[in-house]
């Protein structure tokens, strides 16, 4: 079945966000559709991380609202966006090295979890019946991302490439209906990003996920986004198709015609 792009689900109107002198957002404005591959783009600087960070709430602007699934929040608090099926990887793998494959996806099922700690850790009859069913889940995951045979490995002892997609399953776990992804292929060889490439797209067209994507390589970006924002010195320079945006003159000087 052909990904349908839905309505605006996440408005952002005039963001401003300084941290002391420094302005690392100006009167930014742009939305994202469901289903749709939305990212954003700009320089080294650009304020790029500092939009995700407003949208599952991090940053605070200083003006500005975020309105997502029609309630505007102008504070959308880290716990509010999570519980709201908003999920997000990093730019620096954020894991627990010494903790399995396993555990570590696991640890993307807590805010689904119901009973509290005591029961967990005695078994008890609801905490058990719970726990089957979060395995369940993070198994699923395991199998959509083809990393069975590590499962049982500390995430320290992987290469880079498969931290990184350990990252992505932990943040699937959450069955997140957007997916905020920071530089998710940075520092990967080819074959690396090539897969990372193939899981996006897989996750947003068999789970329809929402992805709102921070990345530098270009060729990636212009493949497969629906929509791309451009940023510079925390100004919006551009909005559009990736056509649309490759061509735009002032994308061009600012970004596509620097060296990275
Ligand atoms: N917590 C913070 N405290 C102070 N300044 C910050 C903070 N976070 C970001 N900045 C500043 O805001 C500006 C935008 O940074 P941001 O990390 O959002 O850019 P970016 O486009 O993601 O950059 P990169 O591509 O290098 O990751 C920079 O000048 C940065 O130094």
């Amino acid at each position: 079945m052909a990904r349908e792009i839905g309505d605006v689900i996440l408005n952002l109107e005039n963001i401003s966000l300084s941290f002391g002198g420094v302005k690392a957002l100006t009167d930014i404005s742009f939305d994202v559709r469901e289903h749709e591959i939305r990212s954003i783009i700009g320089p080294n600087g650009a304020g790029k991380s500092s939009m995700l960070n407003v949208i599952n709430g991090v940053y605070h602007p200083q003006e500005g609202q975020v309105t997502f699934h029609g309630e505007v929040r102008r504070e959308m608090e880290p716990y509010m966006a999570a519980s709201q099926g908003i999920a997000r990887t990093f730019q620096n793998i954020a894991l627990f090295k010494g903790m399995s494959v396993l555990d570590n996806i696991m640890t993307g099922r807590n805010l689904k979890m119901k009973c509290n700690f005591l029961q967990h850790a005695l078994h008890w009859g609801a905490a058990r019946c719970e726990e089957i069913e979060h395995r369940h889940k993070v198994e699923e995951v395991i199998d959509f991302l083809e990393i069975q045979s590590i499962r049982k490995t500390p995430v320290g002892r992987l290469p880079y490439g498969l931290q990184k997609r350990v990252e992505l399953g932990r943040a699937l776990a959450a069955e997140p209906s957007m997916l905020l992804l920071d530089e998710p292929m940075a520092g990967m060889n080819v074959e690396e990003k090539q897969d990372m490439c193939r899981f996006i797209l897989d996750v947003n067209d068999q789970f329809g996920t929402t992805i709102v994507l921070i990345e530098h390589d270009m060729g990636v970006v212009m493949d497969i986004s629906d929509r791309v924002v451009v940023l510079d010195y925390g100004k919006k320079i551009g909005d559009g198709e990736p056509d649309e945006v490759k061509n735009n003159p002032e994308v061009i000087a600012a970004y596509l015609g620097t060296s990275h």
